[in-house]
C-alpha cells in the first residue's frame, strides 16, 4: 500500500520536486488558458476569417469525479478562490468548509474530523491556526493533506511567486552574480510529457531578494526554499525576538544546510542592498489584531518605498512582490501600483500552482515518490550559490 503523500512546507520537498511543480503549473497554464478564453468565432463568420482559434489541449483531469475538501478555518480571498476554480479544470469539485459549517474544533476532534472527511473525499486542502492542527489533520487523514497555510508555513504562495519570476525572468538583467552563474539562451519552446511543443518556462537568473518586514508563514517558505534554488535571501525585522523566524522554522534550515545562507539584520536598508527583488508582508498577521498599534511602532520605517530602495542600494531595476491583501504601511501606492510591481500576476499564479499541486498530489500521488532528480527535457535549477 502506498503512504499517504502530505505536504507541509516546501522544506518537505527536493529543490527538483520544487521545480518540477513551477514547470507542471506553467505548463497547466499553458493548456488552460485557451479553454478559458472566450469562445472562438464560428466558423465561415467574419471574425472567423482573421483569427484561427488556438489549438486546445485537455488539461489533466486527474480529479474526474473527485472531491477536495478546502477545510479552512481562516478567511482567505487568493487561496480559496484558486483552489476552487483550478478544482474546476482538473475536473473535479470542490468543497469549502469554513468554520462556521462543520463541526471541527467545535464539537468535533480534528483526529475524527480528518478520518470522515477523508472517507469521502480525495484530497484536503486546510488553512489552520497553529501549525500542529495540519500535522494532526495529516496524521490521521486517509488522502492527502496540502496546507493552505498554517502558522509557520505557507507553501503554496512561495510556489505562485516563483512562477511570477521566471514568467517576468526578461525584466531582471542578465549580468551573471556573484556565482558566476550566467542565464542560457531561453528556448522558445519545450516538449511536455509528448502533449507537443508548449512555451517553455524562462530560466530564471540567480536573484539577490530581500524581505523586508515580519518574520511570518510567506517567509518561512522562501527561507526554506530560495537558497536551495541559488538564490540569494536578505531579510530584515525589528531586533524583537518575535519577529525573527521561530526554532522550527531554524531547525528545518539547519536539517537543509542552508542556515548559513540568510542575512538576517534590522535595517531595512542593508537589506535591500543589491536587490533584485523586494518581497514585504503583512505586519499583523490574522490573530495578531490586539497587537495591532505595538506592531506599527515596532515597524517603523519598513514601508518599502523608492526611496528606502535607493538609499539602501537596491538594483535600479529592482521589482516588487507582495501576497496580498496589502496595507498601506507596508508598502506606499508608487511602489505598489508602480511598473516594478508584480503583485497581480502573482496573484493570478496562486491558481496555476495550486492546480499544479492538487493534480500531482491528489489526482497522482506521485509529487513525492517521483521527480526527486529528474526534470521534464531541458530544464535546469540554478546552481546554489554556496
Ligand atoms: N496570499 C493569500 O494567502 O491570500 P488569501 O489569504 O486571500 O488566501
Amino acid at each position: 500500500m502506498r503512504p499517504v503523500p502530505h505536504l507541509m512546507s516546501l522544506a518537505d520537498l527536493t529543490a527538483a520536486q520544487i521545480h518540477w511543480i513551477i514547470i507542471h503549473a506553467h505548463y497547466l497554464k499553458q493548456t488552460s488558458l485557451p479553454w478559458l478564453a472566450p469562445q472562438a468565432a464560428a466558423p465561415g463568420t467574419s471574425a472567423a476569417l482573421y483569427k484561427k482559434p488556438p489549438p486546445l489541449r485537455m488539461p489533466s483531469q486527474s480529479l474526474f469525479n473527485k472531491s477536495i475538501a478546502l477545510l479552512f478555518s481562516k478567511r482567505s480571498t487568493r487561496t480559496r478562490v484558486a483552489a476552487e476554480t483550478a478544482t474546476v479544470l482538473l475536473g473535479g469539485r470542490a468543497l469549502f468548509l469554513g468554520r462556521e459549517d462543520i463541526q471541527l474544533g467545535v464539537n468535533e476532534s480534528l483526529r475524527d474530523s480528518a478520518r470522515v472527511i477523508g472517507g469521502m473525499c480525495e484530497g484536503i486542502f486546510a488553512r489552520v491556526g497553529a501549525h500542529e492542527e495540519i500535522e494532526e489533520l495529516a496524521q490521521h487523514s486517509p488522502v492527502p493533506v496540502l496546507n493552505a497555510l498554517s502558522s509557520l508555513w505557507h507553501p503554496t504562495q512561495v510556489l505562485a511567486d516563483l512562477l511570477t519570476l521566471h514568467e517576468h525572468a526578461q525584466l531582471f538583467s542578465a549580468t551573471p552574480n556573484e556565482s558566476g552563474f550566467a542565464p542560457s539562451a531561453p528556448t522558445p519552446t519545450q516538449h511536455v510529457r509528448g502533449k507537443g511543443k508548449l512555451p517553455r518556462l524562462p530560466p530564471l537568473r540567480p536573484l539577490t531578494v530581500a524581505y523586508v518586514g515580519d518574520s511570518a508563514n510567506v517567509l518561512h517558505d522562501m527561507l526554506v526554499t530560495y537558497p536551495r534554488l541559488g538564490h540569494t535571501i536578505r531579510v530584515a525585522s525589528p531586533e524583537n525576538e518575535k519577529y525573527r523566524a521561530p526554532k522550527p522554522v531554524w531547525d528545518r534550515l539547519v536539517q537543509l544546510g542552508i542556515e548559513k545562507d540568510i542575512f538576517w539584520t534590522a535595517d531595512p536598508r542593508e537589506a535591500v542592498h543589491g536587490a533584485d527583488l523586494v518581497v514585504t508582508d503583512t505586519w499583523i498577521s490574522m490573530g495578531q489584531e490586539a497587537e495591532k498599534e505595538q506592531r506599527l511602532k515596532d515597524f517603523q520605517g519598513y514601508q518599502v518605498t523608492e526611496q528606502l530602495c535607493r538609499e539602501g542600494g537596491a538594483k535600479p531595476d529592482w521589482k516588487f512582490m507582495h501576497c496580498l491583501p496589502r496595507k498601506e504601511h507596508e508598502v506606499d501606492d508608487e511602489v505598489f501600483y508602480g511598473p516594478r510591481s508584480l503583485v497581480f500576476p502573482e496573484a493570478d499564479n496562486r491558481k496555476w500552482t495550486i492546480m499544479a499541486l492538487f493534480d500531482l498530489l491528489f489526482g497522482k500521488w506521485d509529487l513525492l515518490e517521483q521527480k526527486k532528480d529528474i526534470l521534464p527535457d531541458g530544464a535546469t535549477i540554478p546552481k546554489a550559490s554556496s
